[in-house]
């Protein structure tokens, strides 16, 4: 299983339980770590065989510039359900991260898991 990688990405987006949280965009920060369909461009080279990590990027600040969420939980979900449908990843691991909330700590936030990891040789 091959998985992309995408540490420390800033986002903008309207994030927080409370009305007034939600009225302003915040920074948040994903890693993210995607399962790749198969191995492909291993041997081809070719960015049509995989899945292209600029793309996702954007996806994902698009998205979240236009929705907003009440919990961080929620703001997950919704970015895992993008990556697995848009891209075809079999599997996404996200970290999301809301810095600067409570006083005394650097961030809090969640780690999610969503699909399957396929195992290695076993791929379309
Ligand atoms: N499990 C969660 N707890 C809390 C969340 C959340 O998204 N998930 N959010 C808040 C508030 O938005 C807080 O971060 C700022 O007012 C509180 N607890």
């Amino acid at each position: 299983m091959d998985i992309i990688f995408l540490s420390e990405v800033k986002v903008q987006t309207h994030l927080g339980v409370p009305d007034w949280e939600r009225l302003a965009a915040q920074t948040i920060i994903l890693d993210i770590e995607i399962a790749m369909p198969d191995s492909s461009s291993c041997q081809t080279d070719d960015i049509s065989d995989t899945i292209d990590y600029g793309v996702v990027v954007s996806r994902i600040r698009e998205t979240l510039a236009e929705r907003s969420f009440k919990l961080v939980e929620a703001l997950a979900e919704h970015v895992c359900q993008l990556i697995m449908h848009e891209f075809g990843a079999p599997w996404v691991k996200l970290r999301v991260a809301k810095p600067g909330i409570l006083p005394g700590l650097k961030a809090l936030g969640v780690v999610i898991e969503r699909g399957e990891k396929l195992p290695h040789g076993n791929h379309p």
